[in-house]
């Protein structure tokens, strides 16, 4: 299948923004190549210089790159995303391409280093394991076209999070998997089965993979299904990293599918509707237990009594 490639060059300090933009369009997957969030990584002798190209090390502004599928209503879709940039105020360009989706899904390589997040080291198949952190669980990832790398704050607050809300023999249910990061972090931590769902056929392929990589196919189902709907079994823990209005629209759900005691934690949810998810979720019947904020995004954790 073919895809445009929607590329927008801006100050790095936007780079989230556009990202946002991107998701509200519903695309497949966005890239950041941000030549300042490069440098602190290099700086931090995280990653090493001679890895990116020069091009990119001494670009002036960042690039976003989206996927879309290259469908007859392309052009408008592209002329609400010039709309909605020029609505931001901030300066940019707009460039676009043809591209097949073996080229975007190699994409992703370029940028993706080894990184640890709260005990977890999330490591892309092709790069080793870096020395010194070989006491944390090391999560092997290929994103391909699913989201979750773990460098979003929205999956780095969920794995900071989940050791609290996770023992061994704890039966959980990861609602919008990706490439099934939380799902297969849920199983290091000991979950007995975990469930991981995704509405999209790409994630879900994307997911079933890196738990084979993973060696927990005994431990992890990935099921192709729209949120829990009839979904029948009761879980300890539910997940969604999806969008405030997506939780929102789970939240009932959510609380009849947990035993007592469960717990759900939510992110995704951008800072200025946290109330309103909040609000939503303890209307359903929950009871607030911890929120965490960073960069603009709020992750939420409640418990059914
Ligand atoms: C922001 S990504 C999160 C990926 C990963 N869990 C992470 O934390 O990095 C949200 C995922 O939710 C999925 N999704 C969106 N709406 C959904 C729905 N109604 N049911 C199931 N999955 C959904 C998307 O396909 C996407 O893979």
């Amino acid at each position: 299948m073919k895809y445009l490639e929607v590329a927008v060059e801006v100050e790095s300090g936007f780079t989230e923004t556009v990202a946002d933009l991107f998701w509200e369009f519903n695309t497949g997957g966005v890239s950041i190549e941000d030549p300042l969030l490069l440098w602190q990584y290099i700086n931090a002798q995280m990653w090493d210089a001679y890895e990116f190209p020069e091009k990119v090390l001494q670009a002036e502004r960042a690039t976003v790159r989206a996927y879309f599928p290259l469908t007859a209503d392309i052009h408008t879709l592209l002329g609400q995303i010039n709309e909605k940039l020029k609505a931001l105020a901030i300066p940019f360009n707009l460039y676009f391409q043809e591209i097949d989706d073996e080229a975007w899904a190699n994409s992703w390589k370029k940028y993706f280093k080894p990184i640890a997040v709260g005990e977890f080291l999330i490591k892309p198949t092709w790069e080793k394991l870096p020395s010194g952190e070989e006491n944390k669980k090391v999560i092997e990832i290929d994103p391909g076209m699913a989201f979750g790398t773990g460098t979003h704050d929205t999956t780095a607050l969920v794995l900071e999070a989940l050791p609290k809300y996770i023992a061994p023999g704890k039966v959980v249910a990861d609602v919008g998997t990706g490439s099934g990061i939380l799902a297969i972090a849920s199983a290091l931590l000991g979950a007995e089965h975990v469930y991981a769902v995704d509405i999209d056929p790409v994630a879900v392929k994307v997911a079933r993979e890196n738990v084979i990589l993973n060696r927990l196919s005994g431990k992890v189902s990935v099921i192709e299904n729209d949120l829990l709907h009839g979904f029948a079994t009761q879980v300890n823990v539910i997940i969604a990293n999806i969008i405030a209005a997506v939780i929102k629209e789970l939240a009932p759900d959510a609380f009849k599918k947990l035993t007592p005691g469960g717990i759900f934690i939510g992110s995704g949810i951008i800072l200025e509707r946290e109330q309103e998810v909040l609000d939503k979720l303890l209307e359903s019947g929950f009871t607030f237990v911890e929120r965490q904020n960073r960069g603009g995004w709020s992750l939420l954790v409640v418990r059914k009594e």
